[in-house]
């Protein structure tokens, strides 16, 4: 298994360009199986996430196409709507092909999906979404069974806000039979991205980025080349590598509009970050100070930067608390950060962070996704070497990271 070898201590400097988001590009790639015409994306990122989606559909009877960046669907031949265990247990957003594929093809079988270890995440405000839409669904042997020759619309109210969920029930309700109101909606900008490319699509749907979504049926949806946007979790993971190093970067082919929160807490950390139309620079100071943060829906804070900003804490000035509001099990990163002898105590969903002047390299876990990435910032402002484990969680969402990584003069390389 790859492992991660960082020796730390360079701060981070120049100039590296970001990829699309996974997490638009996820629900985007699942959008292809609602036409028989061929959706082309591009600023695809390659991620394994993206060749698992991609053996998904491929494996339903969906024709991909993919030249770099590019990746052309074609769903025409759509024949075998069911999603097995081996490739949906890796990952969360395989639950998106559900709502789609009852729309189009009036049944569905998805195993349950898999994904970070981060909490239960269940999936029944999808299911309760699509039973209210006039679909049959029940759960067996860890599928979910849904059946529905035509949904109709309807008014759904999600119990929380759920991003995956507010996707789903929105593709899903595209080819319903009138309308649906989705309340309570996920206002998260991967959620607008679908958005726009549904309604270029031919789909009616108003409303996305904000809690209330409404969306009139239409018969069919056509063929369309999307461009993903930027991936903001990505950006902001280098952000804060390049705060924690006392760095100054710029990164291209990104934008701050989604990044509202995540910039002001580094401004508030005594970074200095100015942005353009798709480029966004930042100037470290020689030592962070400390900040609080407290996840919660778009736009506050993002659950998806908490590891990242627990990892810039342990070395800032001062002591920080950091509240983790949508995820009940997202601290795993703390034990490891621990070991490179970070001050960090955890009560509940509070994580109290005491800063130090500097941390130690060892040998740590990645557990998920982002604390990997918090690993790799902690990693790279401990003195001597930090090897990463379990590294494979890193190649589900962050594109070419050692490369981009050196790119900006860190020490970083991937050893067996
Ligand atoms: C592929 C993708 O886009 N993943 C993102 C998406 O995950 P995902 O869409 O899975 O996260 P949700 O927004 O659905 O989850 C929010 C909360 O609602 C709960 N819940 C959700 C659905 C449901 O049916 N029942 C239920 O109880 C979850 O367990 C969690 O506690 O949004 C999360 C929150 O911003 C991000 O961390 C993930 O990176
Ligand atoms: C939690 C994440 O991914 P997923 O929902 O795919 O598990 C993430 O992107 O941080």
């Amino acid at each position: 298994m790859d492992k991660l070898l960082i020796e730390g201590g360079a701060a981070l400097s120049g100039e590296v360009a970001m990829s699309g988001a996974k997490n638009a590009a996820l629900p985007l790639l699942c959008a292809a199986l609602l036409t028989r015409e061929p959706l082309t994306f591009t600023n695809v990122p390659a991620l394994n996430d993206i060749d698992t989606m991609l053996r998904l559909l491929a494996q339903m009877g969906v024709v991909v196409e993919r030249q770099g960046s590019q990746v052309t669907l074609d769903a025409a031949g759509l024949s075998n709507p069911v999603a097995p265990y081996e490739l949906v247990k890796t990952m969360r957003a395989s639950i998106l092909v559900l709502g789609p594929l009852v729309a189009r093809f009036g049944e569905a079988r998805v195993s349950l999906p898999g994904g970070c270890a981060i909490g239960a995440r269940p999936v029944d405000q999808h299911i309760k979404g699509l039973q209210a839409m006039g679909a049959e669904v029940g759960v067996e042997h860890g599928y979910v069974h849904a059946r529905g020759p035509r949904l109709k619309g309807a008014r759904l109210f999600t119990d929380m806000v759920t991003v995956t969920g507010t996707e789903n029930l929105m593709m899903a309700a595209c080819l319903a039979d009138g309308e649906t109101v989705i309340e309570n909606a996920a206002r998260e900008p991967e959620v607008v991205d679908l958005a726009n490319c549904l309604v270029a699509m031919g789909a009616r749907i108003s409303g996305a980025g904000t809690d209330v979504i409404r969306i009139q049926g239409v018969e069919r949806l056509r063929g369309v080349t999307h461009r993903i946007m930027p991936d903001r979790i990505e950006t902001g993971t280098y952000l804060c590598a390049a705060a924690a190093t006392g760095g100054e970067v710029r990164l291209t082919g990104t934008s701050g509009a989604y990044l509202d929160a995540v910039i002001d807490k580094l401004m508030d950390a005594g970074c200095e970050i100015t942005t353009q139309r798709d480029a966004i620079h930042l100037k470290a100071p020689r030592r962070l100070t400390a900040v609080s943060i407290r996840t919660a829906p778009y736009p506050a804070f993002p659950t998806d930067m908490q590891a990242q900003f627990m990892a810039i804490n342990t070395v800032a000035e001062g002591t920080a608390v950091i509240r983790e509001t949508i995820f009940e099990n997202r601290f795993m990163h703390a034990v490891e950060l621990i070991r490179l002898g970070a001050r960090i105590r955890i009560d509940g969903n509070t994580a109290v962070v005491t800063g130090m002047e500097r941390l130690e390299g060892a040998t740590v876990m990645a557990t998920d996704l982002r604390a990997s990435a918090g690993l790799v910032i902690a990693g790279l402002v401990a003195g001597g070497e930090t090897l990463i484990e379990r590294i494979y969680h890193l190649d589900r969402g962050y594109e070419g990271l050692e490369q981009k990584l050196s790119a900006l003069g860190a020490r970083v390389r991937r050893v067996k």
